[in-house]
């Protein structure tokens, strides 16, 4: 199975290094606009192979879209990332033309693939590379909500002292400060509500965490984070090749599903070998539903501005 990712920086090494750690993939290139720097991502990478033990064969290239022929999967983590105090939304500007040109080379050489949008504002690129490409919906997959329940796990983990592989939990709605929604009603330690051991106060503040956890992160780091999203991607992707069908929230386009049509924004979906292959619709509160109206609201006012990279 082969596996392309456009954008050698912090996230899309990172995706190679989980793939290729865990044997995800049997090849994966990594294709860079920067002269020689995929090239250098995937030396490095392939020299851990003998002390980390894998075999996949990891490759990379500057902007020969030809290497990147009959990928099984695409993952576009091509763009610039946020600074401290920048929304994922101002990448707009620039992103929107980077994902454009590349989903529209990936196409060329790889029709049947299936494509895995990274680049911010997530759920907004997810939606110019789906009328872009006029694709089915199931193969363009955007990913924010693997890494956002991931998140939510994490601080549900602290706030529990109880390890994150213990409790399940899921972020839905947009992929933003102020458009995600953290289901708190419904995540569980080990199948208990986690509201039988954190009051109320306790669970708005993990949600207020998680929901700003990027930020967070940038703020730290002076960039955005690419540990967590790499790993992301990477089960992701893991779920697509080895047809897992596991229930991930994804960006995908709506059509009627939770009362929206016509936008791409995070979602249970089961993902197996055919990308999205069913999207599930979970019986929201009136809370939970005027919370995804609202963020369906500011994630299609996002899509207003893609209209002079799409004319
Ligand atoms: N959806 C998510 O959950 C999530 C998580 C983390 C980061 N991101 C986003 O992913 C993107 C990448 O983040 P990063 O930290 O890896 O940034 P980075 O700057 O480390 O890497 C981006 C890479 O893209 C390359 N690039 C730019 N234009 C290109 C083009 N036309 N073709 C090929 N490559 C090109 C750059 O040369 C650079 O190497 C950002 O937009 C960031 O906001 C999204
Ligand atoms: O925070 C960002 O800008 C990057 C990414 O969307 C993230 O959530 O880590």
């Amino acid at each position: 199975m082969k596996v392309t990712i456009v954008g050698a920086g912090n996230v899309g090494a990172s995706c190679a290094d989980v793939i290729s750690y865990r044997g995800i993939a049997s090849e994966v290139v990594i294709l860079d606009i920067k002269e020689g720097f995929a090239e250098g991502k995937a030396m490095d990478l392939m020299q851990c192979a003998t002390n980390t033990g894998f075999n996949t064969q990891i490759s990379g290239v500057t902007n020969d879209y030809s290497k990147t022929a009959n990928s099984d999967v695409v993952v576009i983590t091509s763009g610039i990332p946020r600074k401290p105090g920048m929304t994922r939304e101002e990448l707009i500007g620039i992103n929107a033309g980077i994902v454009k040109s590349v989903v529209d080379n990936v196409l060329v050489h790889s029709p049947n693939s299936i494509i895995v949008v990274v680049s911010n504002p997530m759920d907004t690129m997810t939606y110019l590379a789906l009328k872009a490409t006029g694709l089915p919906k199931n193969r363009i997959i955007g990913m924010g909500g693997a890494l956002d329940s991931s998140r939510f796990r994490y601080y549900l983990s602290k706030a529990l002292d109880k390890p994150s592989n213990d409790i399940s939990a899921m972020v839905i709605g947009g992929h933003g400060d102020t458009t995600m929604i953290p289901l708190t009603r419904l995540a569980a330690y080990n199948g208990i509500p986690v509201s039988e051991f954190l009051s109320q106060e306790e669970l708005d503040k993990v949600a207020a965490s998680t929901m700003v956890g990027g930020a967070t992160l940038t703020g730290l780091l002076g960039t955005s984070a690419w540990y967590a999203p790499g790993a992301s991607v990477a089960y992701l992707v893991d779920s697509i090749l080895n047809d897992q069908k596991k229930m991930i929230a994804c960006s995908v386009l709506l059509e009627g599903e939770y009362g929206q049509n016509d936008i791409c924004i995070g979602v249970p979906c089961i993902i197996g070998k055919n990308g999205v292959e069913q999207i599930v619709e979970i019986k929201l509160n009136d809370a939970e539903k005027a919370s995804f109206a609202k963020s369906a609201d500011a994630v299609r006012n996002m899509n207003a501005d893609l209209q002079s990279v799409l004319a």
